[in-house]
């Protein structure tokens, strides 16, 4: 073990649940450099949800460690739509995947959350102490409730029965592999493919969403991956952890750079019709940042690999009007 390492992955078979979705695809890339066997489940043949199929296939494949990366997960239009989908799938999926892994011995545990948990006037930048001290952003109240009780159940089965069970809250994430549906994506994807659209159109705008006032914080997600094998090997404690960049801009500041990345030099309109949500969610990265780790990919350069990224998939060619997108 190298100095600072408290769980060594070497030899270790790593499950990560969720292995097809934005956080897991780059988790599956981080741990292709760790000496680990990593296993994954199908969803034909694992509903995450039943946790008859999660037993089984936990005390069949045998992990030694688990990251659930596994999630009903969408923005900010998707959370206030259908608020019932993201708390009971998400309370499911946390309490099937951490149960199911005490009853085979897991080694390691560690749990996504996401920045949505705090409350929505918390105190910035937010250190890991504000959970549960206010209300929460009405849009993702359900998604923020599940995430909790997420945080909740690790401590609990770390208090009760001494497992090595941990938490990581990494703050809004963009990358490859994101989702781009007009209706169901986070903000960058969406204004990525808006203002692409838009370009190749020739329309002379694109619209945002809410006021363009709202700050948040981006990290990409191979910097959350790296960040999070970093923990997995490095922290053992009861408290959560923030994985953030530590700096945040205006959603209006972020449609400009996604409009000088992309080439788009017309109008960005606001639709004020749509929600702002909570006004800013800069998390505190000391925590992290005392453990050792730092990002490495700056917000511009990020949004430049993953605009690449969409032109050689062609993921932002589909011409489908939103309405005609799947809904999600
Ligand atoms: N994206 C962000 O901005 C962000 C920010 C903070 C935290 N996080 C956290 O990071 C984690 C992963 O997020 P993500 O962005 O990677 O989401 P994602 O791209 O939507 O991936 C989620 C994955 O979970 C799988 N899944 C969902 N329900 C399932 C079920 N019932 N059975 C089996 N698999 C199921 C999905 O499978 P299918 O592919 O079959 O649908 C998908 O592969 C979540 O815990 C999320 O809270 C994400
Ligand atoms: C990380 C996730 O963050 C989510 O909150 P949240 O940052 O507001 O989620 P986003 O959907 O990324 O929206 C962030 C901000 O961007 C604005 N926005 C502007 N244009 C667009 C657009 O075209 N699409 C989208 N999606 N937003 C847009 C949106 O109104 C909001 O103020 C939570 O709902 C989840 O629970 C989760 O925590």
């Amino acid at each position: 073990m190298s100095a600072g390492t408290l769980y060594s992955l070497k030899g270790k078979r790593v499950w990560v649940a969720g292995h097809r979705g934005m956080v897991g695809a780059a988790l599956v890339r981080r741990l292709g450099s760790e000496d680990c066997e990593i296993l994954v489940s199908e969803r034909a043949e694992v509903d995450l949800t039943r946790q008859e199929q999660v037993e089984r296939w936990v005390a069949d494949r045998r992990p030694d460690a688990v990251i659930v990366a596994a999630a009903k997960v969408g923005g900010i239009l998707a959370n206030d739509t259908y608020p019932a989908d993201f708390l009971y799938i998400n309370l499911m999926i946390e309490a099937n995947i951490v149960d199911a892994s005490f009853r085979a011995s897991v080694e390691k545990l560690l749990f996504l959350g996401s920045s949505c948990i705090y409350p929505r006037m918390a105190a910035q930048p937010i250190e890991e102490s504000a959970l549960l001290t206010g209300p929460l952003e009405p849009t993702n109240e359900a998604y923020a409730i599940a995430k909790i009780a997420g945080i909740k159940l690790a401590q609990a089965y770390r208090r009760q029965h001494g497992v090595d069970y941990i938490s990581a809250m990494p703050t809004n994430l963009y990358g490859p592999g994101d989702n781009f549906d007009l209706l169901s994506s986070h903000v960058l994807p969406a204004l990525l493919r808006k203002a692409h659209m838009a370009k190749v159109t020739g329309a002379p705008s694109f619209e945002i969403w809410g006021t363009g006032s709202p700050l948040r914080e981006f990290l990409h997600v191979d910097d959350c991956a790296d960040a999070l094998i970093f923990l997995l090997g490095r922290y053992s404690d009861f408290e959560h952890v923030n994985v953030g960049s530590g700096s945040d801009l205006s959603i209006l500041s972020l449609a400009q750079l996604v409009a000088e990345t992309v080439g788009f030099n017309g109008e960005i309109v606001l639709d004020r019709t749509k929600p702002d949500g909570t006004p800013r969610k800069l998390m505190s990265a000391d925590k992290l940042l005392g453990l050792g780790w730092a990002p490495r990919i700056p917000l511009r350069e990020g949004v430049k690999s993953v605009y690449d990224w969409c032109l050689k998939t062609g993921v932002l060619s589909d011409s489908r009007s939103p309405s005609e997108e799947r809904s999600v």
